[in-house]
């Protein structure tokens, strides 16, 4: 592994159940983030990207579990480390930032507890120190007033403001990795662009990688350098972001591509909705999980297709050699 590499992923499954028994939510997933990368993760509501981010941040819900041969940050195996090298391994170089910033913010301590625990802990960082650093990142995402910011609570700042408050609480240990999932979903479209410029920014002056889930392809396109499409709990394409539109070789990639009106070759032709429904969980069956709602499908999809390697472009389709040229 490189030392320019941030996160290495080998078969990730997600499954329900103790020891994963129940249905299988994610599938050997397997990718990498080099530092300072900004990768996306898109596909429907359902597909496994959540289940994905959790599994890496370690924070999946009660009854569901994961496994994998690797899941390294910064070169330490987590899968085979002990627990408490894998809590400060985590502690020291991740940060996590989702939808709904009430979900993770505690409501019953102050900003400046919250925001100065883990470097108190984790760096030995006097209080005083600590909270210097914390209004520095809070001015950072724009917060005005950030000494007073941080004697209040969650529920005195506004919703745009609680998400921000969340990514200068993220960066207080200057992770790594931010894994980010939809973390714009839940504001309105000027907050949505003050934070995604924040990340980039951050992304920027920090080194910092971002694992970036969202179900919007066209704004991974425009800030991420690779994209990672997910289907019924697989990995189905990886590509750079360059390459997205006009070399997508999926047809469910093609057929996110086509739904977006930015994104489709020919503006002026009707946009396509993807026909069908995901499988469930419980339901995907043998072979190509996306076979019953592909137009491009024949029987060679009874068996479902290996992602296979192209230079820096993954596929999962038996077309893939057919669809880079069309
Ligand atoms: N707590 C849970 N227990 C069991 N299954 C779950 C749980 N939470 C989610 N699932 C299932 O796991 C699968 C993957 O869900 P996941 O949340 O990862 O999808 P997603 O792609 O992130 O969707 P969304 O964009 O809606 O968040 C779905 O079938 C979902 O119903």
């Amino acid at each position: 592994m490189s030392a320019e590499t941030v996160l290495e992923v080998a078969n990730l499954c997600v499954g329900v159940g103790a020891q994963g028994e129940g249905a299988s939510l994610v599938r050997d997933v397997s990718f990498s983030m080099r530092r300072g990368e900004i990768v996306g993760v898109v596909g429907e509501s359902g597909c496994g990207k959540s289940m994905t981010a959790l599994a890496i941040a370690d924070l999946l819900p009660v009854g569901v579990t994961s496994s994998a041969d690797r899941l390294s940050f910064e070169g330490v195996d987590l899968t085979t480390a002990d627990r408490r090298t894998a809590l400060r391994t985590r502690g020291l170089n991740q940060a996590v930032v989702f939808q709904d910033p009430q979900a993770s913010l505690n409501p019953a301590l102050k900003l400046g507890t919250q925001m100065t625990e883990a470097v108190m802990h984790h760096q030995r960082l006097p209080r005083a120190s600590a909270l210097r650093r914390a209004a520095e990142n809070l001015s950072e995402v724009k917060i005005a007033g950030a000494e007073q910011r941080l004697r209040e609570y969650p529920y005195q700042l506004s919703g745009g403001m609680r998400q921000r408050a969340m990514i200068a609480m993220g960066l207080m240990m200057s992770p790594s990795l931010l894994i980010a999932d939809e973390p714009t979903t839940a504001l309105d479209v000027t907050v949505q662009a003050d934070v995604m410029r924040m990340l980039r920014r951050l992304n920027a002056e920090h080194e910092t990688a971002i694992l970036l889930v969202s179900h919007h392809i066209a704004l991974l396109q425009q800030v991420c350098s690779r994209i990672l499409v997910m289907y019924a709990g697989e990995l189905v394409e990886d590509l750079p972001s360059v390459s997205l539109v006009k070399d997508a070789r999926h047809p469910y990639t093609r057929a996110l591509i086509a739904s977006v009106p930015s994104l489709a070759h020919d503006p002026s032709r009707r946009l396509v909705t993807i026909p069908g429904t995901l499988p469930d969980p419980g339901a995907r069956g043998d072979g190509c999980p996306f076979r019953n709602r592909c137009n491009e499908a024949d029987e060679r999809c009874d068996i479902a297709p290996p992602l296979t390697r192209a230079g820096d472009h993954r596929v999962a389709c038996w077309r893939a050699e057919e669809n880079a040229h069309a």
